[in-house]
């Protein structure tokens, strides 16, 4: 498939799936990049969603011989729905490729693909940019169903934050939401510690996130070394989960070290299972999709994506 789109030399034929209220609507964004796709002759179909749920079912139905790329336009929980809709891990058949026009209000996974937010740059890396394997991670949570991630899945302070953001302060802050439940978060009740089992080892942490890339939040590094074509994912283990180490891991965040700071570990493995109080949310790609306990593995050359030459690719 990646050789016959490349070789067809002809355009690429796109279906777009398109959330006009991913980032607080960039409507702007999204027109000057299908401006720029129909410059460069890309014949294109457009679906909006609705609602939650319409893009991983327009992605389902998506035809390799109606179109040669899926293109998913919005942030990294539309994007990770597209995703669940094209990897059918019970019924594998051959569906497009995916390349990603990023309009949301962290955009990691374009930050992974070596993407930036100039819409002639996103429409060349669509139009042209190379098709290479990627690999998943996949979560089985308490209710047994799976859900696929491209970049991450967490328990533990980031879960709880991500559950209880308020969306609407979301449309108006941006990213400044989560800065204001992390701080609420920091003064409620402090859960007992996660158990997370990494290739059979086991490690106890107030908090993880499982990572398939190397960023967080936009273009803040977790897991230096992790690559979005090797399969394998990092466990991202804080040890804890007191307010002062908290904000103690922010900061460190922000500043680029975290990676290097005390009480922060990362462990490498492809089966992950992580244990605790029943009923704690696990976030996956930015959004809650199930609860602990939970099964976590790597799902290796899972999907075909097109890239820039990003820092998240070996
Ligand atoms: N038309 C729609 N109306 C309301 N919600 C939608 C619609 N289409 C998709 N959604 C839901 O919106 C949620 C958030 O979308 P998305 O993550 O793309 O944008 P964002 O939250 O602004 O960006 P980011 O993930 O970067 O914070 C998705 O989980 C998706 O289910």
């Amino acid at each position: 498939m990646t050789d016959s789109i490349q070789n067809r030399g002809a355009a690429r034929r796109l279906l777009v799936i398109y959330n006009p209220t991913a980032g607080g609507s960039r409507r702007r964004r999204f027109e000057a990049v299908l401006a720029d796709l129909t410059d460069l002759g890309c014949p294109m179909d457009v679906r909006p969603t609705t609602g939650p749920g319409d893009a991983g079912h327009f992605a389902a139905e998506a035809d390799a011989a109606e179109h040669d790329l899926i293109v998913a336009a919005g942030g990294d929980g539309t994007i990770n729905e597209v995703v669940n809709g094209l990897v059918d891990l019970t019924e594998p058949r051959v569906r497009p490729p995916l390349a990603i026009l990023p309009l949301g209000t962290a955009n990691v996974l374009a930050a992974e693909l070596g993407l930036q937010t100039v819409p002639r740059q996103i429409a060349e890396v669509i139009a042209g940019g190379a098709v290479r394997s990627v690999c998943l991670g996949q979560a089985r949570g308490a209710d047994g169903q799976v859900r696929i991630f491209s970049l991450m899945a967490g328990a533990g302070f980031d879960a709880r934050v991500v559950d209880a953001v308020d969306l609407r302060l979301k449309r108006i802050l941006g990213k400044g939401a989560y800065v204001v439940e992390s701080l609420r978060q920091m003064c409620r009740r402090q859960p007992p510690p996660l158990r997370v089992t990494i290739d059979g080892r086991a490690y106890e942490a107030a908090s993880v996130v499982v990572s398939n890339g190397r960023f967080y939040a936009g273009r803040f590094l977790l897991a230096p070394e992790a690559r979005l074509d090797e399969p394998c994912l990092h466990a991202c283990l804080f040890r804890y989960g007191d307010p002062f180490n908290t904000l103690r891991y922010a900061v460190a965040l922000q500043r680029g070290n975290l990676p290097v700071s005390r009480g922060f570990k990362i462990v490498t493995g492809q089966d992950i299972r992580i244990e605790g109080e029943a009923g704690a949310p696990l976030q996956a790609d930015g959004d809650i999709v199930t609860h602990i306990p939970v099964s976590i593995r790597s799902l290796p050359d899972a999907l075909q994506m097109v890239t820039a030459s990003g820092p998240g690719l070996a």
